[in-house]
């Protein structure tokens, strides 16, 4: 396998890339300017975004495509064997009917053998001779001369046939006997010689003895295929003018067999007046002329930089679909068997169709991940944030407008963790945005006041990270649909506002923002915000509208579709990384309780290393789970319900328990559930809370956390940096 990353900043092409444009502006109003200027363009299609054209086709060497490794040499060899293979099956099956249609040509070639011969073996030549005598003598019949020499002529011509025939029964019958008394092979030889000849007499110019098959396309592929794949779609010319032959295109390598399935590049005709990008936009269609479904279909551009130009177009047709091959647990993310990994390098992500590893990376870098449900946007989106878990100084805000089982692990290294999209957690969010904005600003203060010799680009370094204690910082939001659904419409745009500072602002100091949404329309996931995204991956949608809306308007007309995706690819998706740059991924995976490990991992490496802050400091859950001590179910559940306010009314409290897990809360009453807190050792100071002047009985979240053995929660020692008060309280 090789391995494709993501071309990092400054080694585009060999040309070294201008900055990130969110940092060339010293002045909010500047930045609010160049904004206004440039609307439109999205950043993944910003020509400064240094991620652009990282797929780059090789210079060409000297030897044949496919003698260029001896992998290449033989999947060729192995090709070619089972083309043979493939036509002598063919053949062999269709002897009866080739021998039946070589005694009927070979019948037919006597025939016209024996018409041919037939002048010769009947003395033809003396007949006229004879016949004109025979008209003679009936005019006159006294000529005594006329009829002898008739005579003479009529004998001769009946000697001349017998000799004839007689010479041609014997020949017919010497050739049958010796074929009767030969060896078998001698046999097949003579008969050979025979029938070979009469069928080729018989064969005219339209009857053929052997048909002609088309190997499927996993058996061979010809550029003849590939021309009539165009022309069918309206690629190449139907017609010709003239004499001439309808135009072609001009294959500059294969079709070879590369990996499994084969890989051709050619070059439209000129004249045509179609482009690179017109083969791109009608990759379906020339699928099914191809007789394949259009996800084993790769089409790219080779642009200048490889050598090609705007009519040169690289194909890639897999035998099978190429991202069934394999799943969990053959596609486990690297990352699993790493005890560390920098944030700085690119982050293993996947693999493209044909085995070729993908690493992205993230550093100045925004994401978003979009797709129907269930198609592994979230296990996805997890992969970045895994990644960061393995590095001590990333610092994770975390928020899940869904609230579900796939980011509860977090708490154990999450320095903010937001859960579902309740009044509260919405609270909360939009004081985790306040502390990331406080946060970000400080950290221009301090870049800007550093010397160019400590901070030279003003932006973040690794040296930088340790000595200041500035920690890259990964703000994840999955599931934002939901909290701009639960949100009135001033809180949404204040929301949007902030996440599009951080989103434009916030990579230069070290911000990594990481979203995900269900449903990326407008009204769900704002324009302006999406715009901003510098990198997107999209798992199935229904159309090449809601895959624009993921990935950049117009860029399932450049082939970066995932509609065309399909219910099984479970974690595969299309990755844009640049203008005109992208390709389809099969995720690595990383399961549920491979990612709780994960974060255990992490939080060690952070206590290890001091920089266990926030709110994973301070819960008593992960502490406990830590210590290896069993939190009863109905503790661990109400500090999950109310992890986002510090008191809570017992009839709100019984409603979001009943949410949380109906079938064991569902019926539970006040004096139930404070039975059940007693037993597991819950004391409350007072029965009575009073939240927004009203005041009713309830609890309070330090009671409950009270019920947490003391002991295991002394290492619980916040960082300086970090605090571990609660954003709510
Ligand atoms: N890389 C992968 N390889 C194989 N299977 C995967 C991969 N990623 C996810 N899956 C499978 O797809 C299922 C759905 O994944 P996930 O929960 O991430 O979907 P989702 O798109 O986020 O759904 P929702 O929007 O409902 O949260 C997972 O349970 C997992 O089994």
């Amino acid at each position: 396998m090789t391995d494709a990353t993501i071309t990092p900043p400054a080694a585009v092409n060999g040309h070294a890339q201008p900055k990130v444009s969110l940092l060339k502006f010293d002045t909010d109003a500047e930045r609010a300017a160049q904004a206004e200027e440039r609307p439109t363009v999205e950043a993944v299609d910003r020509p400064d975004n240094p991620l652009a054209d990282w797929l780059t086709v090789p210079d060409a060497p000297l030897l044949p495509v496919w003698a260029r490794s001896w992998q290449s040499l033989t999947a060729n060899a192995t090709a070619l064997g089972r083309l043979c293979a493939w036509h002598t099956g063919y053949h062999a099956l269709r002897l009866p009917k080739y021998a039946f249609r070589l005694a009927y040509l070979a019948t037919k070639g006597a025939w016209r053998g024996t018409r041919g011969l037939w002048p010769v073996l009947s003395a033809a030549d003396r007949t006229a001779a004879v016949k004109a005598l025979r008209a003679q003598l009936k005019d006159k019949p006294e000529d005594v001369d006329l009829a002898v020499r008739y005579a003479l002529l009529h004998r001769e011509r009946t000697l001349a046939r017998r000799w004839r025939f007689g010479a041609a029964a014997t020949a017919v019958a010497l050739a049958a006997a010796g074929i009767a008394w030969a060896d078998p092979l001698l046999q097949a030889a003579m008969a050979a010689a025979v029938l070979g000849p009469l069928a080729l007499l018989g064969r005219g110019d339209d009857a053929q003895l052997l048909d002609h098959p088309t190997p499927p396309l996993k058996v061979d592929m010809s550029a003849a295929q590939v021309n009539d794949a165009l022309r069918a779609v309206g690629l190449l010319k139907n017609t010709a003018r003239g004499d001439e032959k309808p135009p072609t295109v001009h294959c500059v390598m294969g079709p070879v067999r590369d990996g499994r399935g084969w890989s051709v590049i050619f070059d439209l005709p000129r004249g045509g007046g179609k482009t690179a990008a017109d083969v791109l936009a009608k990759r379906t269609a020339i699928a099914a002329e191809l007789g394949v479904d259009e996800i084993q279909v790769i089409l790219s551009r080779v642009r200048a930089s490889g050598g090609g130009h705007a009519g040169r177009v690289s194909m890639w047709v897999a035998d099978d679909d190429p991202y069934l091959l394999d799943g969990p647990p053959e596609n486990n993310s690297p990352l699993l068997k790493l005890e560390r990994f920098s944030i700085w390098e690119p982050i293993p992500f996947g693999r493209d169709a044909r085995g070729t590893r993908i690493n992205v990376p993230v550093m100045w870098q925004s994401l978003f991940f979009g797709g129907l449900p269930r198609r592994g946007k979230t296990f996805t989106q997890r992969l970045m944030t895994a990644a960061g878990l393995l590095d001590p100084f990333v610092r994770h805000y975390v928020a899940d407008g869904k609230g579900g089982a796939d980011w509860k692990p977090m708490r154990a290294v999450a320095h903010r963790l937001v859960m579902g999209a309740e009044d509260d957690a919405v609270e909360a969010l939009k004081a985790m945005l306040k502390e990331l904005l406080a946060e970000m600003e400080r950290r221009f203060v301090l870049l800007r006041e550093l010397p160019v010799s400590i901070c030279p680009e003003g932006k973040l370094t690794p040296a930088l990270v340790e000595k200041y204690n500035l920690p890259v910082i990964f703000v994840t939001i999955d599931e934002l649909q939901e909290y701009f659904t639960a949100m009135d419409r001033d809180d949404r745009e204040q929301v949007i506002n902030d996440l599009c500072r951080i989103a434009r602002r916030g990579p230069a100091a070290g911000f990594i923002c990481n979203f995900a949404s269900q449903r990326p329309d407008a009204d769900s996931v704002p324009t302006k915000l999406r715009e901003i995204i510098t990198l997107r991956y999209c798992t199935q949608v229904v159309d090449q509208t809601s895959s624009d809306m993921v990935l950049g308007k117009g860029k399932a007309a450049q082939g970066a579709d995932a509609s065309v995706l399909s219910e099984e690819h479970k974690g595969t998706g299309v990755l844009v990384t640049g203008p005109a740059s992208f390709v389809t991924v099969l995720a690595d995976f990383i399961d549920g309780p491979a990612f709780a490990e994960l974060c255990r991992r992490g939080r060690e490496l952070r206590v290890q290393h001091q920089q266990l802050t926030g709110d994973a400091a301070g819960d008593v859950q992960a502490a406990a789970d830590e210590a290896g001590f069993t939190v009863p179910a109905v503790v661990s559940d109400v500090l999950e319900v109310m992890q986002h306010t510090p008191r809570m009314h017992t009839v709100d409290l019984l409603a979001r328990l009943a949410n949380l897990d109906e079938d064991t809360y569902g019926d539970w009453d006040a004096e139930r559930l404070a039975a059940e807190l007693e037993a597991a050792g819950v004391t409350r100071d007072t029965k009575q809370v009073k939240i927004n002047g009203v005041n009713r009985s309830g609890y309070q979240r330090r009671d409950i956390e009270a019920a947490v053995p003391a002991e295991i929660l002394l290492d619980r020692r916040p960082v300086e940096g970090g605090p571990a008060t609660d954003p709510a309280t």
